[in-house]
């Protein structure tokens, strides 16, 4: 069974259909890539999997379930985390709060529990506080963990927001242009970041790109996008090599 199959997904926007007809299926494991123009579609298919925006047609499964039209915390609790193309963390917060946030989708304790700072709250508390610092010293963010989120370096921000949505604990990692701002270097400490992840935390993940050098060089399959539909989909090889794809995207 694939971790992600998704059938004639469609939205449109008043007269606009800025997805029509999408196709794709993810195995367990895999790192694929959705590329193809600006304005193609694909940050709106983003957010139709992660429940921001709602399908006008077709249906999402994760792991065997259905998760159409299910509400973005829903969606995260069911399995799939995701990363922006403008970095969003809460930049006046610690690099170690941005993790905890991850982590409170999981709260095993009732919201009263937490206000009364009750027994069961500490244990939590001190375990997550624990998880956390675990987490950074995988991404080599520990010794940073009381800094604010705004004072890392650009490299490492997107790093962090990688922390904390894995900190959700998904089975699914969506990114939207990871590399976007980074220059070579940082693009390829990511490269390797995304390797780590795949391995490390046995992933699964989906990233939207332009980099073509982080796209052919991580990328197992892709899915290429344009006006919304889908042009070509497969080995990463064969659609880099597309003659469609080359005219449509890669030849500009
Ligand atoms: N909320 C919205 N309301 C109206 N139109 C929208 C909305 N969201 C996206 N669109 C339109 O849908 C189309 C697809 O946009 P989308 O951002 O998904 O493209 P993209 O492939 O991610 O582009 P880029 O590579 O530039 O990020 C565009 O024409 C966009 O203007």
């Amino acid at each position: 069974m694939a971790l992600l199959e998704v059938k004639n997904l469609g939205i449109s926007f008043g007269g606009l259909r800025a997805v029509d007809g999408f196709n794709i299926t993810i195995e367990k494991g895999q790192l694929y890539g959705l590329i193809g123009p600006n304005g193609a579609g694909k940050t709106t298919c983003f957010n139709m999997l992660t429940g921001v925006y709602t399908p006008t047609d077709g249906t999402i499964t994760l792991d065997g379930k259905d998760i159409t039209g299910k509400k973005t915390v829903e969606i995260n609790k069911e399995g799939i985390a995701r990363t922006f193309q403008n970095i969003r963390l809460f930049k006046e917060q610690s690099v170690l709060d941005n993790v905890k946030i991850g982590l409170h989708n999981q709260m095993p304790y009732s919201t009263l529990t937490g206000i009364l700072r009750l027994p069961k709250y500490r244990k939590v508390e001190a375990e997550m506080n624990e998880k956390a610092m675990e987490l950074l010293k995988v991404f080599d963010l520990d010794k940073e963990a009381d800094f604010l989120a705004s004072n890392l370096p650009y490299g490492k921000q997107r790093k962090l927001e990688i922390a904390r949505a894995l900190a959700t604990n998904p089975k699914l990692l969506l990114l939207d242009e990871p590399a976007a701002g980074m220059n070579p270097n940082e693009t390829k400490e990511l490269m390797e970041t995304i390797h780590f992840v795949r391995d490390e935390f046995d992933m699964t993940v989906l990233l939207i790109e332009h980099d073509m050098k982080l796209v052919s060089g991580i990328c197992e399959e892709l899915t290429v996008l344009n006006f919304g539909q889908v042009l070509a989909q497969g080995k990463t090889s064969d659609v880099l090599n597309d003659p469609q794809v080359i005219k449509a995207y890669l030849g500009e």
